[in-house]
């Protein structure tokens, strides 16, 4: 499969705090990658050196296979909305799209209404800025970003601060690019499930680190099940639970409780473990897990 990003142990310093810390990432054609962190998780930081907005403190970044000058060059064929853009709050949309076309001087005028038309404002171009609603100023700002055709947009938190309708917007837009125009999408929130019904790929990162990478089926996978346990001795079940499986993510809640959040496949096994090694198990059961909660553990989890 192509590649259109990679960065090899690219990291970024602020005084002395690495804020990203050497990471290797890469986005591949066709995807559509949520980059998913809480607020201060380094995302921007991500984005805004592979926007060139930002020089790397170490590390290397490849833009369809091109390093050096020429990843310069290919970077035109990316598309990025790191912050809402500067728009001209009493130009109308045609007017705020015309003046950064003859800033850029890189398309022909008819491009305006192409791109006004893909992202639906067509019919609203008349309007000014400062009438329009967050959801209408952000596929604005995509409308942009599309003027110069490119093969890739990678969209900083583009849903942050719309209503549903906002989003349902925004997410059918960016199907359609992705869809009808072969556009691939690298695109940041700090909620999951704002995500969910979009992307094909979802990157988790917390204190500039990638801490998981899961396609759509792994995550659906992962948000089918968790284990719940009630047992006469949580603090022995939890030890019993560690030291057979390392990498195990277990709460232990009120009530004698405990939940299980990966090893789902090992139920039987866990079940024995306990019994053998003298816990009362007194309810087992697989549950559903709330995907909300699951991103909550990840990003807001303890360190390890
Ligand atoms: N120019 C800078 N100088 C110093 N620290 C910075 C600078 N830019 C960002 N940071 C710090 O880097 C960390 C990551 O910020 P970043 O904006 O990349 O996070 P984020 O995941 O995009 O979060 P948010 O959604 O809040 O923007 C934060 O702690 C922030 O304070």
């Amino acid at each position: 499969m192509d590649t259109i990003i990679q960065t090899y142990q690219l990291k970024k310093t602020f005084k002395e705090v690495e804020i990203i810390k050497p990471l290797d990432f890469s986005l591949r054609k066709g995807e559509i990658c949520a980059l998913i962190g809480k607020n201060g998780a380094g995302k921007s930081t991500f984005f805004k050196m592979l926007a060139g907005q930002l020089m790397p403190t170490e590390g290397d970044i490849h833009f369809f296979g091109k390093s050096g000058k020429e990843m310069t060059q290919s970077r035109k064929r990316m598309g990025f909305m790191i912050e809402t853009p500067e728009f001209f709050p009493d130009f109308t949309a045609t007017q705020n799209l015309e003046y950064f076309r003859i800033q850029r001087g890189v398309v022909e005028k008819k491009r305006i209404y192409e791109v006004l038309q893909i992202v639906d404002l067509a019919n609203q171009q008349k309007k000014r800025f400062k009438d329009y609603s967050m959801g209408m100023k952000q596929r604005l700002g995509i409308a942009l970003c599309l003027l110069s055709s490119p093969d890739c947009l990678v969209l900083d938190e583009p849903i942050n601060g719309l209503d549903a309708k906002g989003i349902i917007e925004i997410r059918k837009l960016l199907l359609k690019l992705n869809q009808e125009k072969q556009i691939t999408i690298l695109v940041s929130s700090h909620i999951l499930t704002e995500l969910q019904l979009l992307a094909t790929r979802f990157v988790f990162i917390k204190n500039g680190v990638i801490v998981d990478d899961l396609s759509k089926e792994d995550l659906d996978e992962k948000s089918k099940k968790q284990i719940q346990l009630k047992v006469d001795d949580t603090a022995k079940a939890a030890q019993l639970l560690g030291r057979a499986y390392n990498d195990i993510q277990f709460k232990i809640l009120p009530n004698h409780i405990i939940t299980i959040q990966n090893h789902v496949e090992a139920g039987g096994e866990i079940n024995r473990l306990l019994i053998d090694n003298g816990v009362l198990v007194m309810e087992f059961r697989m549950e559903a897990l709330n995907l909300e909660e699951y991103f909550l553990e990840l990003v807001e989890g303890n360190e390890k």
